[in-house]
């Protein structure tokens, strides 16, 4: 239609723009414009997109989704019916009323608990947790941590408790000049096999990796501390076969920044994207806190108005976006088989708020400062969402108590997503953990079964079937891009890989392991 005022033409019928197509849905069917569609012509277009996504959850092996939607529609579409909206801290009340709040705060302690956090969140405590259920997936929840941890790291404000239990603003700005630049720049540690969205939110952030850090700082004429040269940095701290973080390299370029005086952020896989590795996270603390010793434990940074405050320069984040779904679950089967029977084939590492670590002198030190998880990866909510959590000690100041919503906001957006925790708490209250623990032991054996006849497949060249030991990720030569379309593969070089998850049928590993055998499955049509 032309944008002028008045009678417009109907829907285009020719797009002009050759969006990507998909079999089986016409975008003609779906385009809109000044006239409505009839009945028929929306009923038409929607049964095309549910014929469309039906055989698409049922031949979804490529993701980390869960396809099983816990009975939300059966349980939840009648709140379809209200305008929920969480804006604001999930600890407020809030001025929007219509907002699910009770829920969101049921399902962050239900994982403050599982993740060993001081929970019930109290604000007058600043060992106890707080955090809250983010609008989009755990990219927002891991842009939120580097956010987070950057200005905690920098000095800046921070939420204060006074005595009378008041929250106030204490605000902190470092008295930075050229020569302390470095001790307000955090230098960001991640592995190669961190997920993309990491690095988003670096950009957004204007935050530095080990490599963009030496650029800035000009270290580059420096000798790398690692064997790989800086340019090995380039993507991250180098990776294992297995999807693992180096520890030893990593441990030796903290230990060059922290000699730098940069505080460290690092963050860890719990779960990682392509192949479900984990990273050593309690492993990695303890190797890391004396280096952090004493300068990076107890710092005083000076700060006007002429105030001295004590902080930490390092910071810890989980990005747990898969494994903080089933991590805690796993270790409870692995410490407790006899009441559980059953026993997973590793021991994952400990993840969570309860790794601490002990100082030279003895004290015990709380390591892990943030942990985030996706809704929609292991706990099967049907759309993106995750959570974040920290603690009180590290929350950040919020802009000023805001009247328009009627509580104070340290949450990223403004709208808050309010349907996400009522499908998630319907979806835990169903579960009690030893159905946890069989979810687990479920994938499990199938990710293994999975494994078995894949490798099972004898041709030339071989599938390079691999599995990280612990992992329900496949990883697998890639097939030619019908069978990549079926199956919705995500691929990383000429390899794809198949996630076992709760939703996970053995007929759909079946149709797989036939599909990979047809003649033309590896060749890609002329
Ligand atoms: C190829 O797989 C992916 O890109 C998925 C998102 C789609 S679900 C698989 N992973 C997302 C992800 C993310 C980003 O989570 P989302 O924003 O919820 O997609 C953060 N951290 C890790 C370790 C992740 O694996």
């Amino acid at each position: 239609h032309n944008g002028q005022a008045g009678l417009v033409s109907g829907p285009l019928k020719n797009p002009t723009h050759e969006y990507p197509e998909e079999p089986g849905i016409d975008a003609r069917d779906f385009q809109i414009a000044g006239h409505a569609l009839t009945d028929v012509q929306r009923r038409r277009a929607l049964d095309s997109m549910a014929r469309y996504l039906t055989y698409k959850r049922d031949h979804m092996l490529g993701y980390q989704f869960s396809q099983d939607t816990d009975g939300s529609r059966r349980d939840l579409s009648r709140f379809l019916d209200f305008h929920v909206n969480n804006m604001g801290d999930p600890f407020d009340r809030g001025g929007y009323k219509p907002n699910t709040r009770v829920a969101e705060r049921a399902v962050l302690d239900y994982y403050a608990s599982l993740w060993h956090a001081e929970w019930p969140h109290n604000p007058k405590n600043g060992e106890s947790y707080w955090g809250y259920m983010t609008s989009m997936g755990s990219t927002e929840a891991n842009l939120y941590a580097l956010w987070n941890a950057r200005d905690y790291l920098a000095g800046k404000m921070l939420l204060k408790t006074k005595s009378d239990g008041k929250q106030t603003l204490t605000y902190v700005e470092p008295e930075t000049s050229p020569k302390n630049e470095k001790l307000v720049t955090p230098v960001v540690f991640y592995s190669q096999d961190t997920h993309y969205s990491f690095g988003k939110g670096m950009r957004v952030l204007g935050m530095y990796n080990v490599y963009g850090a030496a650029q800035k700082f000009k270290y580059m004429n420096e000798k790398c501390p690692i064997g790989d040269g800086w340019e090995g940095c380039r993507d991250g701290v180098p990776s294992n076969k297995d999807g693992e973080v180096d520890i030893d390299k990593l441990y030796k370029l903290v230990k060059f920044f922290v000699e730098k005086e940069h505080p460290i952020l690092v963050s860890l896989n719990y779960g990682s994207t392509f192949k479900g590795a984990h990273d050593h996270v309690e492993e990695i603390c303890h190797k890391l806190l004396p280096l952090f010793e004493p300068q990076h434990l107890e710092h005083e940074l000076t700060f006007g108005p002429k105030q001295k405050v004590t902080r930490r320069r390092f910071w810890i984040h989980v990005d747990g976006a898969l494994g903080a779904g089933y991590g805690p679950f796993m270790r409870m089967a692995s410490a407790e088989p006899h009441v559980f029977h059953w026993t997973p084939e590793v021991t994952l590492p400990a993840f969570d708020f309860g790794v601490r670590a002990r100082t030279k002198k003895g004290k015990s030190v709380d390591m892990v400062s943030s942990i985030s998880m996706s809704g929609h990866k292991w706990p099967g909510v049907p759309w993106p969402c995750s959570l974040y959590m920290s603690k009180v000690k590290y929350q950040m100041a919020p802009p000023a108590e805001v009247p328009v919503i009627g509580s104070k906001d340290t949450t990223f957006a403004g709208s808050r997503n309010g349907f996400s925790p009522l499908v998630m708490w319907n979806a835990l209250a169903q579960l009690s953990y030893s159905d946890q623990v069989e979810r687990c032991r479920i994938a499990t054996e199938l990710a293994e079964y999975m494994e078995r006849r894949l490798k099972e497949i004898d041709i030339t060249p071989s599938l390079e079937v691999a599995r990280t030991p612990g992992s329900f990720s496949v990883r697998f030569r890639r097939p030619n891009a019908r069978l990549l379309a079926k199956w919705s593969m995500s691929e990383v070089g000429d390899h794809v890989h198949a996630f076992v998850m709760p939703s996970t049928t053995r007929e759909e590993i079946d149709e797989l392991v036939y599909d990979l055998q047809t003649s033309d499955a590896f060749i890609e049509p002329a």
